[in-house]
């Protein structure tokens, strides 16, 4: 294996800066330049060693560079400018493994190993166990008779002393009479003492068995007997076939090795990487030795000079080829604290489809925090894998049947065991997926049809209304109490200031957003939610199987903060759940097999980087174990509440909400430019129960994401002080609200 040899690189980077120093001629830069231009032009090199080798023998002599118009002119310092900070600094930048590994510090991933070893020593217990009466002891008793000839057997050549006769016979071959005499005399001498000991050991089992036979207890004689025949039956196994069967077969995985590695990353179709290796070099550097990590092996790698992790990940296919293991085997990531071009390659023992059911750890949890991370699944490396729902909104995105409801049912179990949670569950498919949750919901509908959709999109109306009277209650707090304007767990349990979390889940929202009459009112509402809602304590979870932007409006692919993509078809669709460029950047989702991987898909927003997770899976009968305990736990704390308490929906008082008409109707024409304090002032005046206690500052963010921008507006105060202070331009809310009325209108 290749390592960094910085001893090495520390002298030659002296010796060229000495070179260098007695060298260092001025340089024409433009005939440099161009010359080096068509250097590239004309014998292009990709590989990164070749360049770096050709550097020192360039730079050895400048001057022979200047009068030489074919060549390249070198205008860079020669080969001194390689030197990046010096020895010391490379050491401080250097990366410090672990003292301890990261399995035993995270109190999780220690049970889990703790967990796991407990699970395999019981294993190997009961599978002896069931084995001993059935298997072991009749076969112990089949082969005592063996036993006792071979044991009978084995003294008698002791006594004999059988084992030196081959000696005596080589030496009376090689006719060496004296020590064959010696030899002789020594065997006589231990045959003797040998037949006297087999003689009183042969007494001493005859006056055994006879007082076993005759004067000892019954017990006594099967306890006897029963060893006896183990013992033979022991001494009487096969040398090839051992008594007990293995409990569990390792299944033997290659070694990754070094050469393993750079040979599939020369197969991968990377031109510096395949010209490099078939030049007898690398191509790839490694920049740690390989190590197990989790059930794997892990490959720290830089990739050559402008190629990046994405190209790696782009050809994972042929990368398992490489390998030759199974695509579910072969995990490139990129490592976020350092280059593009640093590879994490981690090639598992096994294809992460094939780790069966993954346990979700709430599982059988009490309760939950949903100010905590909800537990979400494992990523290839075995690592748990979370997601934070507080300050967040999740995205959710698959073809059919690969695993978009399984995962919303683990976040909404997660929000369920958060007793102060107040759940508005819409499952717009209608097949009951999460029906077990309904005893726990606040708002809940399940179906396909006209009045199931209304009810989905009667929830978003809601939903806005509530962020709007939330930003307000938030904005009345005390600053000591809510010093950061967003939700925090002591705000949300003072049950008075009605502030608690509030999840909405949405599954199968391309029904909903892509419903001809609710959609685009729906889509609208939404968007204002996951702008605004996320500091307010409202959660939005959508699910959708097409994502597309008829089907998901683009206001809320481009705003969610979580995102997961299962199986899907295209790079559109890729990028319309994970972000745009992901599918650019690596990020794709394309690559996981349609039901195969059902379960395994990208997450983003949840850690610094994408990760693969196979998330948990609860069955119909966990998600209700855990909706049971989830409703127990908010009967005891008093916060059921709406449908799961049998009350009616809440009403939804229809059009007598809207911000924009709203702003239109407190602003008249003739006002050109208003400041927001104004506006709120008479907001609040018109509608008390929505806008009360809106300051500037609410109808800044309010108006924010239907794109009305703040500016600044010259006016007169109260007092008859002329200032200048935020406000918005009449004809901004004037174009806004055409605008939208001539989308509603074609939608
Ligand atoms: N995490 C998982 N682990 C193992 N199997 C899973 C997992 N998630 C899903 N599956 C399998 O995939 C099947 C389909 O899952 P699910 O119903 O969640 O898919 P979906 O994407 O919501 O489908 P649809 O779009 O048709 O509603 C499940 O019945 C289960 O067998």
């Amino acid at each position: 294996m290749k390592h960094p040899d910085d001893d090495n690189e520390l002298f030659n980077r002296l010796e060229a800066e000495m070179a260098a120093d007695s060298q260092g001629d001025v340089v024409d830069l433009d005939k440099a330049r161009s010359a080096r231009a068509e250097s590239a032009d004309s014998k292009p090199d990709p590989s990164p060693d070749a360049s770096a080798d050709s550097r020192p023998d360039r730079s050895a002599d400048p001057g022979e560079g200047e009068s030489d118009d074919s060549g390249p002119r070198l205008v860079d310092r020669p080969a001194p400018t390689a030197s990046g900070p010096g020895l010391i600094d490379r050491i401080r930048d250097s990366k410090r493994l672990d003292v301890i590994p990261a399995w035993m510090k995270s109190g999780t991933e220690f049970a889990d190993a703790m967990k796991w070893l407990a699970g395999h020593a019981w294993h190997t217990i009961a599978f002896h166990a069931v084995r001993v009466p059935f298997l072991y002891l009749p076969k112990l008793v089949w082969r005592s008779p063996r036993g006792l000839a071979n044991g009978l057997g084995r003294i008698g050549r002791w006594a004999v002393d059988a084992e030196g006769e081959p000696l005596r016979q080589a030496e009376a071959r090689r006719e060496n009479s004296e020590l064959y005499l010696k030899l002789s005399k020594q065997r006589d001498r231990r045959v003797r003492l040998r037949m006297i000991l087999t003689g009183l050991g042969a007494l001493f089992a005859l006056v055994m068995g006879l007082y076993l036979i005759y004067g000892a207890e019954p017990m006594t004689q099967v306890i006897a007997a029963t060893v006896i025949v183990l013992v033979l039956g022991w001494l009487g196994a096969p040398a090839d076939a051992p008594l007990a069967t293995r409990a569990v077969i390792k299944t033997e995985v290659q070694k990754l090795t070094s050469d393993i590695v750079v040979k599939a990353m020369a197969s991968i179709g990377i031109g510096q990487i395949a010209s490099a290796v078939a030049k007898g070099q690398d191509g790839i550097k490694f920049v740690a030795p390989i190590t197990r990590e989790g059930p794997g092996w892990r490959a720290d790698i830089d990739l050559p000079l402008g190629v990046t992790v994405a190209d790696v990940a782009d050809r994972r296919a042929r990368l398992a080829s490489g390998l030759r293991r199974p695509l579910g085997c072969v995990w490139p990531d990129a490592d976020p604290n350092e280059h593009e071009g640093r590879l994490v390659l981690w090639v598992g023992d096994r294809d992460l489809s094939k780790t069966g059911i993954v346990k979700w750890q709430l599982a059988n949890a009490r309760r939950h925090d949903i100010f905590k991370r909800v537990p979400f699944g494992i990523d290839p490396r075995g690592r748990a894998q979370s997601v934070p729902m507080i300050q967040h909104n999740v995205l959710i995105g698959s073809l059919p049947g690969q695993g978009k409801t399984a995962s919303v049912r683990v976040l909404a179990c997660g929000a369920a065991m958060d007793p102060s949670v107040e759940l508005w569950l819409h499952e717009n498919k209608g097949t009951g997926d999460l029906d077990s949750l309904e005893c726990v919901s606040h708002r809940f509908v399940s179906g396909i049809d006209d009045d199931s959709i209304k009810y989905a999109a009667d929830s978003l109306k809601l939903l806005r209304e509530e962020v709007m009277r939330r930003a307000a209650a938030i904005k009345k707090l005390p600053r000591d109490l809510c010093p950061d304007k967003r939700i925090t767990r002591q705000i949300a349990d003072k049950r008075s200031l009605k502030l608690w979390p509030l999840v909405g889940v949405f599954d199968e929202c391309q029904n909903l957003f892509a419903h001809p009459k609710y959609g685009k009112q729906a889509g609208d509402d939404a968007e204002f939610i996951i702008k605004l809602g996320r500091a307010l304590g409202v959660i939005l979870v959508l699910a959708t199987q097409r994502p597309d932007k008829d089907s998901l409006p683009t206001g809320i692919s481009g705003n969610v903060s979580i995102r997961f993509a299962l199986k899907v078809a295209g790079q559109v669709e890729n990028d319309m759940i994970l972000g745009t460029s992901a599918y650019k950047n690596g990020v794709r989702a394309t690559s996981f097999r349609p039901e195969i991987d059902a379960g395994n898909g990208y997450l983003a927003g949840a850690t610094a980087l994408p990760v693969v997770v196979r998330t948990a899976y609860l069955d119909d009968p966990a998600t209700n174990a855990i909706a049971q305990r989830a409703h127990a736990l908010r009967k005891a704390e008093g916060t059921l509440s709406g449908h799961a308490l049998g009350e009616d929906a809440e009403a939804v008082t229809g059009p007598s909400y809207d911000l924009l008409a709203d702003v239109a109707a407190v602003v008249p024409p003739s006002e050109k430019r208003v400041w927001n304090e104004r506006i709120a002032a008479r907001l609040a005046e018109l509608r008390p129960e929505v806008y009360g206690g809106w300051k500037g500052e609410n109808v800044t963010s309010a108006l924010k994401p239907h794109g009305i921008k703040t500016t600044g507006v010259a006016g007169t105060t109260d007092d008859g002080e002329r200032t200048t202070r935020r406000g918005i331009v009449r004809d901004d809310l004037t174009k806004v609200i055409a605008e939208r009325d001539e989308n509603r209108g074609a939608a």
